[in-house]
């Protein structure tokens, strides 16, 4: 429903895991249709020049908002192409107000757009991108992904249960 938490996908992801103690902490909500929104306060460890964010910080805030559409469209995906555009400086304790929707999709292709707003949900776009998701299967995962990891993330119940949530056919 919109306005939901979307939950993290995975506990140790930098964008969203909430036991990353280096992550963003980001927490996806469902918007109207097939959208999200998420808050991101830019903390002083993302500093690029002095006193405002590294423009990768700001990116994978928009990434990570970006794959949580994936919740909204019960699929798996992964970041294919993501082309971001930088419109306004973001300084350090400025809260990134960033909302995504899904475009078009064509087969495994999934096309979205996302931006982040500064001031307040209505304020200037700071950064914003368009990006192509692919479809992948749980195999993406266990077969490139550490083995460590991996083991870890299929003995623990959560984890599990986060993978079927989205093995769910509509
Ligand atoms: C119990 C344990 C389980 C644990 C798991 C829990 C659940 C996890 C849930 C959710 C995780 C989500 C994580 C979100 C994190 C935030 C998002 C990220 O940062 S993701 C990381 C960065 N991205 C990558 O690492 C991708 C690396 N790239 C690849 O793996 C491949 O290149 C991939 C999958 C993207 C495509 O490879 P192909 O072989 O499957 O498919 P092909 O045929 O090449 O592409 C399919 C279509 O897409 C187009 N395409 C692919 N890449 C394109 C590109 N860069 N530009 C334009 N088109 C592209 C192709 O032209 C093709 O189009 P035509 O069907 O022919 O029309």
């Amino acid at each position: 429903m919109p306005g939901e938490l979307l939950g993290a996908h995975y506990d140790q992801c930098f964008g969203c895991g909430e036991s990353q103690p280096h992550g963003l902490h980001l927490a996806a909500r469902a918007g109207e249709g097939v959208s999200v929104t998420a808050e991101f306060t830019v903390q002083p460890a993302h500093q690029g020049a002095p006193g405002l964010a590294h423009g990768g910080v700001l990116v994978t805030a928009l990434d990570e908002t970006l794959g949580s559409l994936s919740w909204m469209l019960r699929i798996i995906a992964v970041t294919g192409r993501l082309e971001s555009d930088f419109l306004r400086p973001v300084p350090v304790g400025s809260t990134l107000y960033l909302s995504a929707r899904c475009t078009a999709v064509d087969g495994r292709k999934i096309y979205s757009s996302a931006e982040g707003r500064i001031g307040g949900p209505d304020g200037p776009v700071a950064v914003r991108a368009d990006a192509l998701f692919v479809e992948v299967e749980l195999g993406h995962f266990t077969r490139n992904g550490r083995p460590e990891e991996i083991k870890a993330a299929m003995a623990d119940p959560d984890q599990v249960k986060v993978a079927r949530a989205f093995e769910v056919n509509p």
